[in-house]
Protein backbone atom coordinates (compact mmCIF):
# COMPACT_ATOMS: atom_id res chain seq x y z
CA UNK A 1 0.00 0.00 0.00
CA UNK A 2 2.60 2.72 0.93
CA UNK A 3 4.46 1.50 -2.23
CA UNK A 4 1.37 2.46 -4.40
CA UNK A 5 1.00 5.25 -2.26
CA UNK A 6 4.73 6.77 -3.48
CA UNK A 7 4.44 5.52 -7.05
CA UNK A 8 1.36 7.35 -7.20
CA UNK A 9 2.85 10.33 -5.83
CA UNK A 10 6.04 10.16 -7.96
CA UNK A 11 3.65 9.83 -11.00
CA UNK A 12 1.97 13.27 -10.78
CA UNK A 13 4.86 15.03 -9.47
CA UNK A 14 7.88 13.96 -11.22
CA UNK A 15 11.22 14.78 -10.88
CA UNK A 16 12.09 17.73 -13.29
CA UNK A 17 15.92 17.12 -14.79
CA UNK A 18 17.50 19.09 -16.34
CA UNK A 19 17.96 19.35 -19.87
CA UNK A 20 20.52 18.55 -22.55
CA UNK A 21 21.59 21.40 -24.59
CA UNK A 22 19.80 20.79 -27.59
CA UNK A 23 16.53 18.83 -26.34
CA UNK A 24 13.59 18.18 -28.88
CA UNK A 25 10.88 20.92 -28.76
CA UNK A 26 7.17 19.57 -28.25
CA UNK A 27 4.11 21.89 -29.13
CA UNK A 28 0.61 20.44 -27.89
CA UNK A 29 -2.34 20.65 -30.34
CA UNK A 30 -4.92 21.42 -28.43
CA UNK A 31 -5.45 21.84 -24.45
CA UNK A 32 -6.17 18.21 -24.76
CA UNK A 33 -7.33 16.28 -21.71
CA UNK A 34 -4.39 13.66 -22.10
CA UNK A 35 -1.77 15.90 -22.52
CA UNK A 36 -0.28 16.53 -18.64
CA UNK A 37 -0.13 12.39 -18.28
CA UNK A 38 0.68 11.67 -21.99
CA UNK A 39 3.32 14.71 -22.30
CA UNK A 40 3.80 17.32 -19.57
CA UNK A 41 4.88 15.07 -16.53
CA UNK A 42 7.06 12.57 -18.91
CA UNK A 43 8.88 15.31 -20.38
CA UNK A 44 9.78 16.56 -17.30
CA UNK A 45 11.97 13.57 -16.00
CA UNK A 46 13.57 13.33 -19.52
CA UNK A 47 16.36 15.29 -20.56
CA UNK A 48 16.30 15.45 -24.16
CA UNK A 49 12.03 16.34 -23.91
CA UNK A 50 10.62 20.12 -23.16
CA UNK A 51 7.31 21.32 -23.72
CA UNK A 52 7.81 24.36 -25.47
CA UNK A 53 4.38 25.26 -26.61
CA UNK A 54 0.66 24.65 -27.03
CA UNK A 55 -2.18 26.34 -29.19
CA UNK A 56 -6.39 25.74 -28.82
CA UNK A 57 -9.11 27.01 -31.17
CA UNK A 58 -9.28 29.75 -28.14
CA UNK A 59 -6.01 31.64 -27.08
CA UNK A 60 -7.03 32.30 -23.42
CA UNK A 61 -7.37 28.68 -22.99
CA UNK A 62 -4.43 27.65 -24.31
CA UNK A 63 -2.93 30.54 -21.91
CA UNK A 64 -4.76 28.79 -19.31
CA UNK A 65 -3.65 25.79 -19.89
CA UNK A 66 -0.11 26.72 -20.73
CA UNK A 67 0.51 28.86 -17.12
CA UNK A 68 -0.75 25.51 -15.62
CA UNK A 69 1.25 23.31 -17.08
CA UNK A 70 4.78 25.88 -17.22
CA UNK A 71 4.58 25.90 -20.91
CA UNK A 72 6.43 28.74 -22.30
CA UNK A 73 4.80 29.67 -25.62
CA UNK A 74 1.11 30.05 -26.91
CA UNK A 75 0.35 30.03 -30.48
CA UNK A 76 -2.38 31.76 -31.77
CA UNK A 77 -4.33 28.65 -33.79
CA UNK A 78 -3.27 25.00 -34.91
CA UNK A 79 -1.81 26.17 -37.90
CA UNK A 80 1.01 28.43 -36.45
CA UNK A 81 1.93 25.64 -34.02
CA UNK A 82 2.56 22.83 -36.77
CA UNK A 83 4.44 25.40 -38.39
CA UNK A 84 6.36 27.26 -35.40
CA UNK A 85 9.93 27.33 -35.62
CA UNK A 86 10.23 26.66 -31.96
CA UNK A 87 9.45 23.37 -32.27
CA UNK A 88 10.64 19.97 -33.69
CA UNK A 89 7.64 17.66 -33.02
CA UNK A 90 3.74 18.06 -32.59
CA UNK A 91 2.12 16.15 -29.93
CA UNK A 92 -1.20 15.50 -31.69
CA UNK A 93 -3.66 14.74 -29.12
CA UNK A 94 -6.92 16.46 -30.78
CA UNK A 95 -10.24 14.37 -31.33
CA UNK A 96 -9.65 11.35 -33.88
CA UNK A 97 -11.11 12.16 -36.77
CA UNK A 98 -8.98 15.80 -36.71
CA UNK A 99 -6.05 13.14 -36.34
CA UNK A 100 -5.60 12.97 -40.36
CA UNK A 101 -5.51 17.03 -41.10
CA UNK A 102 -3.21 17.99 -38.92
CA UNK A 103 -0.20 15.31 -38.67
CA UNK A 104 -0.51 15.47 -42.85
CA UNK A 105 -0.09 19.82 -42.14
CA UNK A 106 2.18 18.73 -38.95
CA UNK A 107 4.50 16.90 -41.96
CA UNK A 108 4.08 19.27 -44.39
CA UNK A 109 5.75 21.74 -41.99
CA UNK A 110 8.84 19.25 -41.62
CA UNK A 111 7.48 18.27 -37.97
CA UNK A 112 7.82 15.10 -36.54
CA UNK A 113 4.74 13.30 -34.40
CA UNK A 114 3.48 11.36 -31.85
CA UNK A 115 -0.15 10.66 -33.00
CA UNK A 116 -2.59 9.67 -30.52
CA UNK A 117 -4.68 6.70 -31.00
CA UNK A 118 -6.42 5.63 -33.11
CA UNK A 119 -3.71 6.71 -35.58
CA UNK A 120 -6.55 7.84 -37.76
CA UNK A 121 -10.39 7.73 -38.46
CA UNK A 122 -9.83 4.72 -40.77
CA UNK A 123 -7.21 2.43 -42.68
CA UNK A 124 -7.23 4.63 -45.90
CA UNK A 125 -6.35 7.63 -44.24
CA UNK A 126 -3.56 5.48 -42.01
CA UNK A 127 -1.99 4.28 -45.29
CA UNK A 128 -1.46 8.10 -46.53
CA UNK A 129 0.27 9.52 -43.28
CA UNK A 130 2.82 6.88 -43.09
CA UNK A 131 3.01 7.02 -46.67
CA UNK A 132 3.81 10.52 -46.24
CA UNK A 133 6.26 11.04 -43.31
CA UNK A 134 7.99 8.14 -45.14
CA UNK A 135 8.38 10.58 -48.26
CA UNK A 136 9.35 13.43 -45.75
CA UNK A 137 11.66 11.17 -43.54
CA UNK A 138 9.44 12.10 -40.66
CA UNK A 139 8.86 9.97 -37.54
CA UNK A 140 5.20 9.49 -36.81
CA UNK A 141 4.53 7.14 -33.99
CA UNK A 142 0.72 6.30 -32.81
CA UNK A 143 0.97 6.63 -28.98
CA UNK A 144 -0.14 3.27 -27.83
CA UNK A 145 1.56 3.61 -24.21
CA UNK A 146 0.29 0.18 -22.59
CA UNK A 147 2.81 -1.46 -25.42
CA UNK A 148 5.48 0.55 -23.97
CA UNK A 149 5.04 -0.85 -20.06
CA UNK A 150 7.25 -3.71 -18.74
CA UNK A 151 4.30 -5.70 -17.34
CA UNK A 152 2.88 -6.38 -20.49
CA UNK A 153 6.16 -7.48 -21.84
CA UNK A 154 6.78 -9.81 -18.97
CA UNK A 155 3.31 -11.16 -19.90
CA UNK A 156 4.43 -12.21 -23.29
CA UNK A 157 7.63 -13.47 -21.89
CA UNK A 158 5.62 -16.12 -20.03
CA UNK A 159 3.35 -16.85 -22.86
CA UNK A 160 6.76 -17.11 -24.98
CA UNK A 161 8.34 -19.09 -22.59
CA UNK A 162 6.39 -22.06 -23.50
CA UNK A 163 5.62 -22.87 -19.39
CA UNK A 164 1.81 -22.73 -19.51
CA UNK A 165 2.38 -24.17 -23.59
CA UNK A 166 0.32 -22.97 -26.58
CA UNK A 167 -2.10 -20.38 -26.42
CA UNK A 168 -5.53 -21.65 -27.43
CA UNK A 169 -7.57 -18.20 -26.62
CA UNK A 170 -7.61 -14.79 -25.26
CA UNK A 171 -10.02 -12.44 -23.60
CA UNK A 172 -9.77 -9.00 -23.06
CA UNK A 173 -11.91 -6.01 -21.54
CA UNK A 174 -11.95 -2.63 -20.78
CA UNK A 175 -14.96 -0.68 -20.31
CA UNK A 176 -15.66 2.75 -18.75
CA UNK A 177 -17.78 3.36 -15.93
CA UNK A 178 -20.71 5.64 -16.96
CA UNK A 179 -20.02 9.35 -16.11
CA UNK A 180 -16.84 9.18 -15.01
CA UNK A 181 -14.00 9.35 -17.47
CA UNK A 182 -16.41 10.94 -20.45
CA UNK A 183 -17.01 14.28 -20.24
CA UNK A 184 -20.30 16.35 -21.71
CA UNK A 185 -20.44 16.32 -25.26
CA UNK A 186 -17.60 14.07 -25.60
CA UNK A 187 -16.06 13.87 -29.02
CA UNK A 188 -16.44 9.96 -28.35
CA UNK A 189 -20.34 10.28 -29.05
CA UNK A 190 -19.64 12.32 -32.34
CA UNK A 191 -19.43 9.94 -35.71
CA UNK A 192 -17.69 12.94 -37.67
CA UNK A 193 -14.90 13.18 -34.86
CA UNK A 194 -14.79 9.71 -35.53
CA UNK A 195 -15.98 8.34 -31.79
CA UNK A 196 -17.16 5.17 -30.32
CA UNK A 197 -15.75 2.47 -28.29
CA UNK A 198 -14.02 0.41 -31.13
CA UNK A 199 -11.91 3.49 -31.70
CA UNK A 200 -11.38 4.44 -28.41
CA UNK A 201 -10.70 1.30 -26.36
CA UNK A 202 -11.11 -1.52 -28.95
CA UNK A 203 -7.93 -0.17 -30.71
CA UNK A 204 -6.04 -1.43 -26.92
CA UNK A 205 -7.74 -4.87 -26.98
CA UNK A 206 -6.89 -5.69 -30.27
CA UNK A 207 -3.38 -4.45 -30.39
CA UNK A 208 -2.65 -6.93 -26.64
CA UNK A 209 -4.22 -9.76 -28.55
CA UNK A 210 -1.94 -9.11 -31.57
CA UNK A 211 1.15 -8.72 -29.44
CA UNK A 212 0.51 -11.84 -27.27
CA UNK A 213 -0.35 -14.07 -30.38
CA UNK A 214 2.57 -12.44 -32.65
CA UNK A 215 0.14 -12.67 -35.19
CA UNK A 216 -2.65 -10.64 -36.91
CA UNK A 217 -6.63 -11.81 -37.00
CA UNK A 218 -7.26 -13.67 -40.26
CA UNK A 219 -10.62 -13.14 -39.68
CA UNK A 220 -13.84 -11.39 -37.55
CA UNK A 221 -16.15 -13.90 -36.91
CA UNK A 222 -18.42 -11.55 -34.84
CA UNK A 223 -18.92 -7.95 -34.13
CA UNK A 224 -21.77 -6.98 -31.75
CA UNK A 225 -22.65 -2.92 -31.10
CA UNK A 226 -24.63 -1.25 -27.89
CA UNK A 227 -25.57 1.79 -30.18
CA UNK A 228 -25.03 5.23 -28.35
CA UNK A 229 -29.05 5.92 -27.84
CA UNK A 230 -28.82 9.26 -30.16
CA UNK A 231 -26.87 8.10 -33.02
CA UNK A 232 -26.48 4.27 -33.83
CA UNK A 233 -23.37 4.51 -35.76
CA UNK A 234 -21.73 5.37 -32.44
CA UNK A 235 -20.94 1.55 -30.67
CA UNK A 236 -21.18 2.59 -27.01
CA UNK A 237 -20.13 -0.81 -26.37
CA UNK A 238 -18.68 -3.50 -28.99
CA UNK A 239 -18.22 -7.29 -28.70
CA UNK A 240 -15.40 -8.35 -31.36
CA UNK A 241 -14.22 -11.98 -31.64
CA UNK A 242 -11.36 -12.59 -33.97
CA UNK A 243 -10.04 -15.91 -35.60
CA UNK A 244 -6.15 -15.77 -35.24
CA UNK A 245 -3.69 -18.29 -37.11
CA UNK A 246 -3.70 -22.28 -35.64
CA UNK A 247 -7.30 -21.82 -34.05
CA UNK A 248 -6.71 -19.33 -31.77
CA UNK A 249 -9.53 -16.56 -30.98
CA UNK A 250 -9.80 -13.62 -29.21
CA UNK A 251 -12.76 -12.05 -27.71
CA UNK A 252 -12.28 -8.61 -26.85
CA UNK A 253 -15.44 -6.19 -24.84
CA UNK A 254 -15.17 -2.55 -24.96
CA UNK A 255 -17.67 0.17 -23.14
CA UNK A 256 -17.21 3.58 -23.07
CA UNK A 257 -19.79 4.05 -20.72
CA UNK A 258 -21.29 0.78 -18.51
CA UNK A 259 -24.78 1.81 -17.97
CA UNK A 260 -25.86 1.66 -14.17
CA UNK A 261 -26.76 -1.58 -12.21
CA UNK A 262 -31.12 -0.92 -11.96
CA UNK A 263 -30.72 2.56 -13.68
CA UNK A 264 -28.68 3.88 -10.97
CA UNK A 265 -25.76 2.08 -9.06
CA UNK A 266 -22.41 2.66 -11.23
CA UNK A 267 -21.01 -0.08 -12.63
CA UNK A 268 -17.41 -0.60 -12.47
CA UNK A 269 -14.57 0.29 -14.92
CA UNK A 270 -12.87 -3.89 -15.67
CA UNK A 271 -9.53 -4.01 -17.61
CA UNK A 272 -8.41 -7.70 -17.45
CA UNK A 273 -6.48 -9.45 -20.54
CA UNK A 274 -6.46 -13.11 -19.78
CA UNK A 275 -4.56 -15.79 -21.99
CA UNK A 276 -5.70 -19.09 -21.97
CA UNK A 277 -2.90 -22.03 -22.72
CA UNK A 278 -3.13 -25.64 -23.19
CA UNK A 279 -1.61 -25.99 -19.53
CA UNK A 280 -2.82 -22.63 -17.64
CA UNK A 281 -3.50 -19.20 -18.00
CA UNK A 282 -2.44 -15.62 -17.15
CA UNK A 283 -4.97 -12.73 -16.27
CA UNK A 284 -3.13 -9.26 -16.17
CA UNK A 285 -5.42 -6.77 -14.53
CA UNK A 286 -5.30 -2.86 -14.98
CA UNK A 287 -2.92 -3.05 -18.73
CA UNK A 288 -4.55 0.01 -19.70
CA UNK A 289 -2.97 1.94 -16.59
CA UNK A 290 -0.47 -0.40 -15.28
CA UNK A 291 2.02 2.12 -13.68
CA UNK A 292 -1.34 2.78 -11.43
CA UNK A 293 -1.74 -0.72 -9.99
CA UNK A 294 -1.65 -4.02 -11.99
CA UNK A 295 -1.09 -7.60 -11.26
CA UNK A 296 -0.22 -10.69 -13.28
CA UNK A 297 -1.70 -13.86 -11.93
CA UNK A 298 -0.11 -17.11 -13.43
CA UNK A 299 -2.34 -20.35 -12.83
CA UNK A 300 -0.74 -23.24 -14.15
CA UNK A 301 -2.96 -26.39 -14.31
CA UNK A 302 -1.32 -28.39 -12.00
CA UNK A 303 0.86 -26.75 -9.44
CA UNK A 304 1.14 -23.64 -7.13
CA UNK A 305 -0.30 -20.19 -8.41
CA UNK A 306 1.66 -17.32 -8.57
CA UNK A 307 1.22 -13.09 -8.88
CA UNK A 308 4.01 -11.40 -10.54
CA UNK A 309 4.24 -7.25 -10.93
CA UNK A 310 6.54 -5.31 -12.72
CA UNK A 311 6.99 -2.07 -12.80
CA UNK A 312 10.14 -1.21 -13.82
CA UNK A 313 12.23 -3.63 -16.40
CA UNK A 314 15.23 -6.43 -15.02
CA UNK A 315 17.22 -5.02 -18.39
CA UNK A 316 16.84 -1.57 -19.85
CA UNK A 317 15.66 2.17 -18.03
CA UNK A 318 13.20 2.27 -16.57
CA UNK A 319 12.14 3.59 -12.74
CA UNK A 320 9.06 2.02 -10.67
CA UNK A 321 7.22 5.58 -11.03
CA UNK A 322 7.52 5.44 -14.68
CA UNK A 323 4.15 5.40 -15.99
CA UNK A 324 3.46 3.90 -19.94
CA UNK A 325 4.19 7.50 -21.28
CA UNK A 326 7.13 7.77 -19.59
CA UNK A 327 8.18 4.33 -21.15
CA UNK A 328 6.78 5.00 -24.63
CA UNK A 329 8.64 8.72 -24.55
CA UNK A 330 11.91 7.11 -23.84
CA UNK A 331 11.40 5.14 -26.97
CA UNK A 332 9.59 7.86 -28.68
CA UNK A 333 13.33 10.10 -28.02
CA UNK A 334 15.69 7.64 -28.52
CA UNK A 335 13.96 6.95 -31.79
CA UNK A 336 14.35 10.34 -32.66
CA UNK A 337 17.60 10.28 -31.54
CA UNK A 338 18.75 7.76 -34.45
CA UNK A 339 19.15 5.03 -31.83
CA UNK A 340 17.19 1.64 -31.48
CA UNK A 341 14.20 2.28 -29.02
CA UNK A 342 13.27 -0.69 -27.05
CA UNK A 343 9.33 -1.11 -27.82
CA UNK A 344 8.42 0.31 -31.35
CA UNK A 345 5.15 0.91 -32.86
CA UNK A 346 5.14 0.70 -36.43
CA UNK A 347 3.91 2.39 -39.44
CA UNK A 348 2.43 -1.16 -40.15
CA UNK A 349 0.76 -2.10 -37.12
CA UNK A 350 -1.11 0.76 -37.22
CA UNK A 351 -2.02 0.30 -40.81
CA UNK A 352 -3.16 -3.08 -39.61
CA UNK A 353 -4.30 -1.79 -36.20
CA UNK A 354 -7.03 0.28 -38.34
CA UNK A 355 -7.74 -2.50 -40.99
CA UNK A 356 -9.07 -4.53 -38.59
CA UNK A 357 -10.89 -1.55 -36.93
CA UNK A 358 -12.62 -0.97 -40.22
CA UNK A 359 -13.39 -4.52 -40.49
CA UNK A 360 -15.08 -4.90 -37.21
CA UNK A 361 -17.34 -1.87 -37.96
CA UNK A 362 -18.37 -3.34 -41.29
CA UNK A 363 -18.82 -6.95 -39.61
CA UNK A 364 -20.94 -4.80 -37.12
CA UNK A 365 -23.39 -3.32 -40.25
CA UNK A 366 -22.06 0.41 -39.35
CA UNK A 367 -20.18 2.63 -41.40
CA UNK A 368 -16.67 3.43 -41.88
CA UNK A 369 -15.67 6.54 -39.79
CA UNK A 370 -15.50 9.21 -42.50
CA UNK A 371 -12.61 10.12 -44.40
CA UNK A 372 -11.10 13.92 -43.63
CA UNK A 373 -11.93 16.40 -46.60
CA UNK A 374 -8.19 17.66 -45.96
CA UNK A 375 -5.85 17.72 -48.88
CA UNK A 376 -2.20 18.30 -48.30
CA UNK A 377 -0.91 21.12 -50.31
CA UNK A 378 0.39 19.23 -53.97
CA UNK A 379 -1.53 16.42 -52.09
CA UNK A 380 -5.08 14.04 -53.18
CA UNK A 381 -8.27 14.15 -52.12
CA UNK A 382 -8.54 10.67 -50.11
N1 LIG B 1 -3.10 7.56 -24.58
C1 LIG B 1 -4.11 7.63 -23.72
O1 LIG B 1 -4.09 7.10 -22.63
C2 LIG B 1 -5.26 8.43 -24.09
C3 LIG B 1 -5.40 8.87 -25.38
N2 LIG B 1 -6.40 9.64 -25.72
C4 LIG B 1 -6.50 10.09 -27.10
O2 LIG B 1 -6.12 11.46 -27.13
C5 LIG B 1 -6.96 12.21 -27.97
C6 LIG B 1 -7.60 13.32 -27.16
O3 LIG B 1 -8.36 12.80 -26.11
P1 LIG B 1 -8.77 13.71 -24.83
O4 LIG B 1 -7.57 14.37 -24.31
O5 LIG B 1 -9.58 12.87 -23.96
O6 LIG B 1 -9.70 14.74 -25.58
P2 LIG B 1 -10.27 16.18 -25.23
O7 LIG B 1 -11.74 16.05 -25.11
O8 LIG B 1 -9.52 16.81 -24.13
O9 LIG B 1 -9.98 16.90 -26.60
C7 LIG B 1 -8.70 17.21 -27.04
C8 LIG B 1 -8.70 18.57 -27.69
O10 LIG B 1 -9.38 18.49 -28.91
C9 LIG B 1 -9.66 19.81 -29.31
N3 LIG B 1 -10.70 19.93 -30.31
C10 LIG B 1 -10.54 20.42 -31.54
N4 LIG B 1 -11.66 20.37 -32.23
C11 LIG B 1 -12.58 19.83 -31.42
C12 LIG B 1 -13.94 19.55 -31.59
N5 LIG B 1 -14.58 19.80 -32.73
N6 LIG B 1 -14.59 19.01 -30.56
C13 LIG B 1 -13.94 18.72 -29.40
N7 LIG B 1 -12.63 18.99 -29.19
C14 LIG B 1 -11.97 19.55 -30.20
C15 LIG B 1 -9.88 20.61 -28.04
O11 LIG B 1 -8.92 21.58 -28.25
P3 LIG B 1 -8.97 23.10 -27.83
O12 LIG B 1 -8.26 23.05 -26.53
O13 LIG B 1 -8.22 23.71 -28.95
O14 LIG B 1 -10.39 23.55 -27.72
C16 LIG B 1 -9.44 19.66 -26.93
O15 LIG B 1 -8.58 20.26 -26.05
C17 LIG B 1 -7.92 11.21 -28.58
O16 LIG B 1 -7.43 10.80 -29.81
C18 LIG B 1 -7.92 10.04 -27.61
O17 LIG B 1 -8.19 8.81 -28.24
C19 LIG B 1 -7.29 10.05 -24.77
C20 LIG B 1 -7.22 9.64 -23.48
C21 LIG B 1 -6.23 8.72 -23.06
O1 LIG C 1 -7.08 6.07 -24.48
C1 LIG C 1 -7.89 6.04 -23.58
O2 LIG C 1 -7.58 5.40 -22.44
C2 LIG C 1 -8.25 5.63 -21.26
C3 LIG C 1 -9.70 5.95 -21.46
O3 LIG C 1 -10.17 6.45 -20.30
C4 LIG C 1 -9.95 6.93 -22.57
O4 LIG C 1 -11.32 6.98 -22.90
C5 LIG C 1 -9.22 6.57 -23.80
O5 LIG C 1 -9.28 7.57 -24.77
Amino acid sequence: MIDLIARNLKLKNPPIVEKDERPWRFGILGAARIGPAAMIRPARSHPRAVVTAVAARDKEKAKAYAKEHLIPLVLDSYADLVKSSEIDVVYNALPNGLHYEWTMRALEAGKHVLLEKPCTSNAKEAKAIFKYAQQKNLIVMEAYHHRFYPALHRVKEIVDSGELGKVQSIYSDLCLTAGTILVKDDFRWYYDLAGGATMDLGVYTLLSSRYITSADPVEITEATSSPYAKDSRIDRAMVTKFAFPSGVTAETLVDIAIPPSFGFIPTPPRNSLTVKCEHGEIKYLGAAMPHLFHSINVKPSKGPSRTEKVYKPKDGPGEEWWSSYRYMLESFIDKLDGKEPKTWISPEESITQMEWIDATYLKAGLPLRPTSKYVPEGGETL
